[in-house]
């Protein structure tokens, strides 16, 4: 027992051992060390000599420990594996058309304006921020094709404290002429923001909260020199990937005919060295088995981006084929394909994207279960499944001694909170289940990335019954 303890929390803790096995443990007592680790969990703490003892061992003043009032309980920080915080501006407006109008229309035209870093500055900041106050701890970010806006993005996201992947756009072709780069252009300056973010300032413990991440936009808008190029900085730099697959019908058929010779959109990232265990591809809708093989044989993660398929009518992704098949899945907001910045509304829409799918699915014989997405999954995806894809599973997602205190503090019971709790009736597993499908910023009452809070000062207070903290 030699870490250094900074935090002591006693109550509930909430979060996924497996898709299968949500645990709730409650009289429980969690350390933090100076470096944000989870240094000791003891369960079952029931009498205050007990407790006193635990603290005494690790030296830590019994005054200081965090007490979690009744009903509160902490849970891992959401991971949105992928979002465009340039499109931030658009969320909730242009839900008319399809994938490739609403790109012409509405998005490209947005995003040219972060051309000018001063646009970039007066957006940015408040989307972090609001990414922050609603749970999200990690985000994986598309930027814009503008290195000084992209890296500014990548500044403000360390600077807030959250836990980032930056992606600046590469697209060289089928793009506005006023948006969009030449290959050297595209090549040159995603190798200057990679050197950007590597050289960001590290923690004190020499780690790092924020990476560069290279994303071809997708295959429509980027040519074959482009993607094998960016391919290779990915390699040398040994970064992940994003980019979008198989959203829409259009699109795809767009796909074979820019590149006939190749049998379909998962095989067009393959062929240009894209698909490896970093490669997050969003979305997936309309993988054939054959892609779907490649895509699991690759060890590539799917965003699973549900609001966004329902807003723009891509279509229905069958996340339940996609796990049996041994498919890593985490849940994106796709902002602002999605007009929702909360992943508790891509965890709602998952939970009504699999009801669909199965109601779409004509039911055989006397098995009446639904097969659609259980509270421990959709919890898994929103938390450890997201680990997975951002390949941090080892660090964050749940609260095993070691990983890196990444937290939410739940106050079902806040001021004004949507949702009620009744005590004749509710346990913590009807409370957690109520939060997930009810709760919103206002329940989050702080919020921990590598065990430092931060709620910030561009946070309202949250009212609370209790005045521990
Ligand atoms: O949902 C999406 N949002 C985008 O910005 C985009 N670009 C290509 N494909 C896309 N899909
Ligand atoms: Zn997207």
């Amino acid at each position: 027992m030699t870490a250094e303890i900074s935090k002591v929390f006693y109550g509930t803790f909430i979060h996924s051992l497996s898709l299968k096995n949500l645990e709730i443990l409650q009289n429980t007592l969690l350390g933090i060390d100076y470096f944000g680790k989870i240094a000791f969990i003891e369960k079952d703490i029931l009498d205050e000599k007990t407790l006193n003892e635990i603290l005494f061992q690790w030296k830590f003043p019994e005054d200081d420990v965090i007490r979690l009032s009744k009903w509160q309980f902490l849970m891992p920080g959401f991971v949105d594996t992928h979002t465009h915080a340039s499109q931030y501006p658009n969320a909730g407006t242009g839900m008319d058309l399809p994938l490739l109008d609403w790109l012409k229309k509405y998005t490209f035209p947005l995003e040219q304006s972060y051309s000018s870093l001063s646009f970039a500055k007066k957006m940015y900041p408040t989307i972090v921020s609001h990414l922050l106050r609603n749970g999200t701890t990690t985000a994986v970010y598309f930027a814009t094709t503008h290195l000084e806006s992209s890296e500014y993005l990548a500044k403000i996201v360390k600077e807030k404290g959250q836990r980032g992947f930056v992606g600046k756009v590469n697209m060289d072709c089928n793009s506005p002429n006023d948006y969009v780069e030449t290959l050297d252009d595209s090549v040159k300056s995603t190798e200057e923001f990679i050197d950007y973010v590597l050289n960001l300032e590290e923690e004190k413990d020499g780690s790092r909260l924020v990476y560069p991440i290279i994303t071809p936009r997708f295959a429509i808008t980027c040519t074959s020199q482009l993607m094998s190029s960016i391919g290779s900085l990915a390699k040398k730099y040994d970064i992940p990937i994003q980019s979008h697959l198989s959203e829409n019908l259009d699109e795809i058929e767009f796909i074979s005919k820019l590149f006939p010779n190749l049998s379909d959109y998962t095989t067009v990232y393959d062929h240009h060295g894209l698909l490896n265990g970093k490669t997050i591809m969003a979305h997936g809708i309309h993988l054939s088995s054959k892609e779907r093989k490649l895509i699991k044989e690759r060890n590539v993660g799917i965003s699973h981006c549900p609001t966004s398929n329902f807003a723009i009518c891509s279509g229905i992704c069958n996340v339940r084929q996609l796990l049996n098949e041994g498919i890593k899945v985490g849940l994106g907001t796709d902002l602002s394909g999605g007009y929702s910045k909360s992943i508790l509304n891509a965890v709602r829409n998952a939970s009504i994207a699999s009801r669909v799918v199965f109601m779409a699915i004509p039911s055989k014989g006397n098995d009446k279960s639904f097969p659609h997405l259980t509270l421990p999954e959709l919890t898994y995806l929103a938390t450890m499944g997201g680990a997975e894809l951002v390949n941090l599973d080892q660090k964050i997602g749940n609260f095993l001694i070691g990983k890196e205190f990444d937290a939410l503090l739940v106050d079902p019971n806040c001021n004004k909170s949507p949702l009620d709790i009744f005590d004749d009736l509710d346990d913590f597993e009807r409370i957690f289940e109520k939060f997930m499908f009810l709760g919103d910023e206002r329940n989050l009452k702080s919020i921990y990335v590598k065990g430092q809070n931060v709620s910030g000062t561009d946070f309202e207070e949250v009212d609370s019954h209790d005045k521990n903290y």
